[in-house]
């Protein structure tokens, strides 16, 4: 038996042992796609486009103003959110959905350095420090240099592995993403916040790599706030919004740099000063974006009945298969992995980075594998991104995906 026809076998009996196969029916994937970025954007699941439909048509087109209680479309926000909350380890009534990951990055910052200050009893050292994990994602650095400055503070970027032990007497507050967007790497923001907590600071957890990827366990790893998106494996659609769990026991000391009308106690009150609602209606900042929200809400229902530690156990399988066929298939020194080969440091994504004369070329490696069916995305310097979603991808998407990227690096190649 030739290789390939080896690593064809081997998919297919991993294929015929999965027991999350049965998913991939709730997406409308076309054949013929192999589809490696629903770590950007998730697929569509196929119930969507209807519940849309009557969205638009019944719910606005003939209720209009009436939806807002009949559809209880006012409520969605906390609804939508309580259905995630399962996905974050979290009980209900601690997450709310709106705005974007960037808006609540913001809000949660500003408010985790509010409630530090207001810990820190008088004499001490000013808390004036914001800690960032070194590789974020871009957004995240660029908000908590202007919560930095409006909070007076400076932003100190270390690396998440050393956050706990860099927190210390100024740090007021610090943003881990748990994994890392580029390189797949999961982190460990569960030993970041007891060195956080230990200095007397707050924690923000960003996990739009992780949620809906693998299991995230906010409430009993004691998260203060956490932040993330719901286009990348939650499906919710481009531009759906995001989520901002805030932890209950600090709910009331929830001070919002954004106090919106709709997180007011009594929002038609129309009232000229604010009062903060209770609980997690207290994120919210404006009219909810309805038609995204119930998108997203619909999307939600392919996790009934899921199992977080049967997503993990096949994302790792796929993962370490992918790994192993991409080393049959492309020529020797041609990529290597940024992704950890270890488990415990390894998120739901395949991150190769291209050596020697093909860094240059790694853009046109990726539009060769768009070309065979094969859609992962680009990040430079040279890093091929193949985001794994158990719900959907199959072994036999992550065979044919090492082959064609064996095959695109030789056309590549073979064009110089
Ligand atoms: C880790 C991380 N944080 C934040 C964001 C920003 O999200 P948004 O553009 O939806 O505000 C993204 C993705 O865009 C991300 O990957
Ligand atoms: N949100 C995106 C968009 O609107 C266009 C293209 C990509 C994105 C992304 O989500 C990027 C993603 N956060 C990343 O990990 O690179």
């Amino acid at each position: 038996m030739s290789e390939p026809e080896a690593g064809q076998l081997e998919a297919a009996v991993l294929d015929a042992a999965d027991e999350l196969a049965a998913c991939r029916k709730l997406f409308a994937l076309e054949e013929g796609t192999v589809y490696l970025d629903g770590n950007s954007l998730g697929a569509l699941p196929r119930s969507v486009p209807d519940r849309l439909a009557d969205v638009v048509e019944r719910e606005w087109g003939r209720l209009l103003i009436r939806s807002w209680s009949e559809s209880d479309w006012w409520n969605a926000p906390e609804r939508t959110g309580d259905r995630i909350a399962p996905l974050l380890g979290a009980a209900p009534g601690q997450v709310v959905v709106g705005d974007s990951t960037s808006v609540n990055v913001f809000k949660s910052l500003v408010a985790a350095v509010r409630v530090a200050r207001e810990d820190t009893p008088a004499g001490q050292p000013a808390r004036t420090e914001i800690l960032v994990d070194a590789a974020t994602f871009p957004t995240d650095g660029y908000i908590a240099e202007s919560a930095a400055r409006m909070t007076g503070s400076q932003v100190r970027a270390v690396p998440a592995a050393q956050m706990a032990e860099a927190a210390g007497p100024a740090t007021a507050a610090a943003l881990v993403n748990h994994v890392d967007y580029r390189t797949g790497e999961l982190h460990d923001p569960a030993a970041a916040t007891v060195g956080v907590h230990r200095a007397g600071g707050r924690i923000v957890w960003d996990v739009c790599h992780s949620v809906g990827a693998l299991p995230v366990e906010l409430d009993a790893q004691g998260a203060d706030f956490a932040v993330g998106c719901t286009y990348k494996y939650l499906n919710g659609g481009p531009g759906a919004p995001a989520f901002l769990y805030v932890r209950r026991e600090l709910q009331p000391r929830f001070d919002s740099p954004l106090p919106g009308w709709t997180s007011h106690r009594d929002p038609f009150a129309m009232a000229s000063g604010y009062e903060p609602a209770e609980g997690a209606s207290r994120g919210r900042v404006g009219t909810p974006d309805i038609l995204s929200m119930l998108a997203l809400e619909e999307a939600l229902r392919v996790w009934e009945g899921v199992d977080m530690a049967a997503v993990r156990a096949k994302s790792l399988a796929l993962t370490d298969f992918f790994l192993t066929r991409v080393r049959a298939h492309v020529p020797e020194g041609r990529v290597t992995s940024l992704t950890p080969e270890s488990h415990e440091l390894r998120g739901s994504q395949v991150s190769l980075l291209c050596e020697g004369e093909l860094r240059a070329d790694a853009e046109r490696v990726m539009a060769a594998l768009h070309e065979r069916g094969v859609l992962g995305d680009f990040r430079r310097p040279g890093v091929l991104r193949f985001g794994f979603t158990p719900l959907y991808t199959s072994f036999g998407d992550a065979e044919r995906a090492a082959a064609a990227l064996g095959e695109a690096v030789r056309a590549v190649e073979g064009e110089r």
